[in-house]
């Protein structure tokens, strides 16, 4: 029968991805919660990284190249609140793109190990 899609297939590919991506730093820069964070970066090599870790962790043909998680975050002191806020407009975000709600969940699940690193914990 037909192959079950992969989640990098469901998110829309790398194009797909890029697209849940640019919609993401739409909603994180009018979250008042979040966005003060955000200040001064490089939207460009945001925009790139994040769609090259998100391929990669989905199971797409990226590497990601940006700096390692714990070191990016370490000075931030995110609070569980603003990892949730992101985590939530990237469902949304998703969920925007027309990602099927078990992909979002899959996606999800795939970023709960860079939990401790994100959190300085
Ligand atoms: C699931 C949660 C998260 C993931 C997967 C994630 C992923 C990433 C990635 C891949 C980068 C590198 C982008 C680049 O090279 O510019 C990055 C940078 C960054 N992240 Fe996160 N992040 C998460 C949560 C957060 C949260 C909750 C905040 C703040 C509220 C945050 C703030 C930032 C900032 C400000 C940068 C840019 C750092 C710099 O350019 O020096 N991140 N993140």
């Amino acid at each position: 029968g037909t192959p079950e899609p992969t989640l990098y297939q469901q998110l829309g590919e790398r194009q797909g991805i890029a697209r849940i991506v640019e919609d993401l730093l739409y909603r994180i820069v009018e979250d008042d919660r979040i966005n003060h964070q955000f200040k001064g970066v490089n939207v460009a090599q945001f925009h790139r990284n994040l769609t090259d870790q998100l391929c990669e962790l989905s199971g797409g043909p990226c590497t990601y190249t940006g700096r390692e998680m714990r070191e990016l975050h370490a000075d931030m002191a995110i609070t569980d609140t603003q990892f949730n806020a992101l985590a939530e407009h990237l469902i949304l975000a998703m969920e925007e793109n027309d990602v099927p709600t078990g992909a979002q969940n899959r996606m999800i699940k795939r970023l709960v190990p860079l939990y401790p690193d994100i959190r300085n914990l």
